[in-house]
């Protein structure tokens, strides 16, 4: 397998020792001793896979991680550390890593590693190009052919023409952020940004920073100039989810911004203005919190212009089977198997479901199922959670056993990569480690 690397390390004999171990290896291999040369080299080559130290002259490794994957989010980053220390490790995985190796005991395993890394690269590199057809495709991207959902594609359709303010109303998973994205792509606004923020994400500060970006010293932290979304989404489109969890105090800076297109940022006292359309969406009920004193009557009257419920899956159960064969197609693509055979036990049991996580559960649904399958046979045993089978099971298996196997089936799944084990796992990252420890699996 051909692959770019970047190392980075200030120290400079191991830096030429891993960059001639790597060569070998038929790679092209890239070397810095510092952050800022690394980030130059990012700008003007290609790379896969990033190797780099954790302490740096110029910037500490863990943030590092953070900086190249927002900017370069295909890329895969493996930390050396010298000191073995957990909580860096830990942070580093949180903020993107692939993984870490400690300087001098792991040196066996940094070229299987590599060659991981790489193969997550290059899947990486698959998935933001289907992305990106996704994106071209709009509204086509929308799978279901029930009544219920041909309504609401057919409303989206309508407006997308039209500047409306838009509110996209329904269960959490129902796709809001799907048919946003297509209501952008529909409009003539499609040639500049699709910014989307959710704003039950961050706390009161961080969302006012966010959305109207500050001046350097606005706040303890701002060190630089920051644009905000708003002005990121001048001449597109602003997807503000989860609206009903705004603080009410930044309500009130939003729908100034939206009646005279004028917005302050953070610490500075100069207007400046941005032209976006914006497109909201709720799992609450609005009106619900106006009478709890949640939310502003006159943001809701303002928003509520053109309201497009998504219904939840439950409603339209038609929809279940096309959509469970898309992502079959999906995660078969992702795992490189194309003869899946999916039996009717398998959409039997599926049906059996009420989806409280709507498309979103189904989707992970789907894709452990593609881990769990054997012989490349989707069927009930495939969906342990819904076959009434796993009872069986438990007599002749502990608990404690399933878990491991199970972590041991996902960890091969993605290919050694820890932090997407948890996410598919629905752990944090730190409760994985300490089960892999603790099963002996490390
Ligand atoms: N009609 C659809 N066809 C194909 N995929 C869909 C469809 N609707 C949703 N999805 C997929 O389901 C997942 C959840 O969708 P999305 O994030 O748009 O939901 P949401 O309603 O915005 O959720 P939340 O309220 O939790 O933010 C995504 O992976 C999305 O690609």
């Amino acid at each position: 397998m051909s692959g770019n690397i970047l190392i980075i390390d200030d120290e400079i004999k191991l830096l030429k020792l891993l960059g001639m171990i790597l060569s070998q290896e038929n790679f092209n291999v890239k070397e810095a001793s510092t952050a800022r040369s690394a980030m130059n080299m990012l700008e003007q080559y290609e790379f896969d896979v990033v190797l780099s130290d954790v302490r740096l002259p110029d910037a500490f490794g863990v943030d590092l991680v953070k900086t190249i994957k927002t900017k370069y989010p295909h890329l895969e980053i493996i930390l050396m550390t010298a000191f073995g220390n957990i909580t860096d490790a830990v942070q580093a995985m949180k903020n993107g890593a692939y993984d870490y190796l400690v300087k001098g005991d792991d040196n066996e395993k940094i070229i299987p590693l590599v060659y991981k890394a790489l193969d997550k690269a290059k899947d990486n590199a698959i998935n933001k190009a289907q992305k990106n057809q996704t994106a071209q495709k709009g509204f086509e991207a929308i799978i279901g052919s029930s009544p219920l959902i041909l309504q609401a594609k057919k409303l989206a359709e309508k407006v997308a023409v039209t500047d409306a303010t838009v509110l996209l109303t329904g269960e959490t998973g129902t796709g809001k952020e799907v048919f946003a994205n297509a209501i952008h792509q529909g409009s003539e606004r499609k040639k500049n940004n699709f910014v989307a923020i959710n704003c039950s994400a961050f706390s009161k500060e961080i969302l006012e920073s966010e959305l109207f970006g500050h001046k350097a010293g606005a706040f303890t932290g701002a060190i630089k100039d920051k644009k905000g979304l708003v002005e990121e989404a001048n001449g597109g489109t602003l997807f503000l989810d989860e609206i009903g969890e705004m603080p009410i105090e930044l309500q009130a800076k939003l729908l100034r911004v939206l009646e005279t297109k004028e917005f302050i940022k953070m610490g500075e006292t100069k207007v400046s203005k941005s032209d976006f359309r914006l497109i909201a969406a709720t799992n609450r009920d609005l009106e619900e919190e106006i009478r709890q004193g949640n939310f502003r009557e006159d943001l809701y009257f303002r928003l509520n212009i053109f309201e497009i419920r998504l219904p939840a899956l439950r409603e339209r159960k038609e929809d279940l089977k096309e959509l469970a064969k898309y992502f079959i197609s999906v995660f078969s693509q992702k795992l490189h198997i194309s003869d899946i055979q999916a039996t009717p036990e398998y959409f039997k049991a599926l049906e059996k479901n009420d989806w409280k996580g709507n498309i979103r559960e189904l989707r992970n649904t789907i894709e452990r199922s593609l881990i769990l399958m054997n012989n490349h046979i989707l069927d009930e045993e495939s969906l342990p959670q819904y076959s009434g089978k796993v009872s069986d099971e438990k007599d002749s298996f502990s608990m404690r056993s399933l878990e491991k196997e199970h972590i041991q089936k996902v960890i091969q799944y993605t290919k050694g990569n820890k932090a997407e084990a948890a996410r598919l796992l629905e752990i944090g990252i730190a409760t994985l480690y300490r089960k892999l420890e603790e099963y002996g699996l490390r």
